[in-house]
């Protein structure tokens, strides 16, 4: 049996990282394992232009404990206002790696987000003339349609249309929860990538409602049935180009999350990596950790492999917390409900 697992320094291609104290008390859990993130603008206000994207950078590298080994990639919030040029100019000067799509009403703080499609049409084409992925929230936010269906629904009448009328545009569809969603990110051989959290390779929807509603599994999109959860492990564990890792580690305070109407976001910075290795070993597909962790998204984003590695040891059940203490109050740690015998080396 294999008992250490060298890899080249993940990234994680989706991660919430706040502001203020939230950013300093969670940033040191990414940065501990992972060399780069895609940094979601979805702060409030969100962050919308180039300037807004330079000074969110300099506030985490402010932020962070390591100095000079971790790099936040950086996305720009598309809005119906969101200037083609000011985009073209972020990407051409190296700060922006993504412009991130949120349906209006989809998810938290996206009320700034796209209503009416028309509206963004001449950024989107500036981006495939550039590019510039874009990386979307996949979930329709019609009423009528069930919360359920909302990523499928969501590929069938915005997707596969957006990418029709704009050839040549790079998409990343984000934290996909579906077998529709694999299914679609496999039909198309060029520029589309989807990332897979880490923890809708674990949970489907019974952890969330069976046994009394547990608010810390609730995301969006929100997990679906089981068989939607083994399509997302053969899809990760399966090495293909199109899937990488983007945990959407999205920390919110316990008492948000614990309460009548409890915010989407499961925290998985802390153990992402241990979790990881658990669920590709128990499929025997140790060695597509690296595709998935390190190697299909930078190639995506079309961006250097980390040299650095980290080594994973398998041994003795993995401690980490069960929370992490901010300024305002705790963050409930993902629990896996297994076991978890990786332990990444100091
Ligand atoms: N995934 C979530 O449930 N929440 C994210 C937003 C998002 O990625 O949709 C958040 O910012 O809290
Ligand atoms: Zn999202
Ligand atoms: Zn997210």
């Amino acid at each position: 049996m294999i008992d250490t697992l060298t890899l080249r320094r993940p990234d994680d291609w989706h991660l919430h990282l706040r502001d203020g104290a939230m950013l300093n008390a969670i940033l040191p859990e990414t940065t501990r394992h992972f060399a780069r993130a895609i940094v979601m603008p979805n702060l409030v206000p969100p962050v919308v232009t180039g300037d807004d994207a330079a000074a969110y950078r300099e506030r985490i590298l402010k932020a962070n404990p390591r100095k000079g080994q971790f790099e936040p990639l950086m996305t720009l919030y598309l809005t119906e206002q969101t200037d083609p040029e000011d985009v073209a100019m972020a990407h051409a000067s190296g700060l922006v790696k993504a412009v991130k799509l949120y349906p209006a009403g989809a998810t938290t703080n996206s009320a700034s987000g796209v209503t009416n499609f028309e509206n963004v049409r001449a950024v989107l084409e500036k981006m495939a003339e550039i590019g510039l992925p874009l990386c979307i929230h996949g979930e329709v936010v019609t009423p009528d349609v069930d919360i359920f269906d909302r990523e499928k629904v969501f590929i069938d009448t915005v997707l596969d249309p957006i990418r029709r009328t704009t050839p040549g545009l790079k998409v990343v569809m984000e934290h996909i929860t579906t077998k529709d969603g694999v299914d679609y990110a496999r039909s198309v051989d060029e520029g589309l990538g989807a990332t897979i959290t880490t923890h809708h390779l674990v949970i489907n929807r019974n952890h969330i409602l069976v046994g009394g509603i547990k608010p810390h599994y609730y995301c969006l999109p929100v997990a679906k049935r089981e068989t939607h959860r083994l399509a997302l492990v053969e899809a990760a564990t399966s090495g293909d180009k199109q899937f990488f890792l983007g945990t959407d580690s999205a920390p919110h305070l316990d008492g948000a999350k614990e309460t009548a109407c409890g915010c989407a976001g499961c925290f998985t910075a802390t153990n992402t990596m241990s979790i990881l290795a658990e669920v590709f070993e128990k499929e025997g597909k140790l060695d597509a950790l690296e595709a998935f962790t390190s190697i299909n998204g930078p190639t995506f984003y079309g961006l250097p492999l980390n040299e650095a590695t980290i080594t994973l040891r398998r041994g003795n059940p993995v401690r980490y917390p069960a929370k992490i203490d901010t300024e305002n109050g705790p963050v409930t740690v993902f629990d896996p409900q297994m076991p978890l015998h990786w332990s990444v080396e100091a």
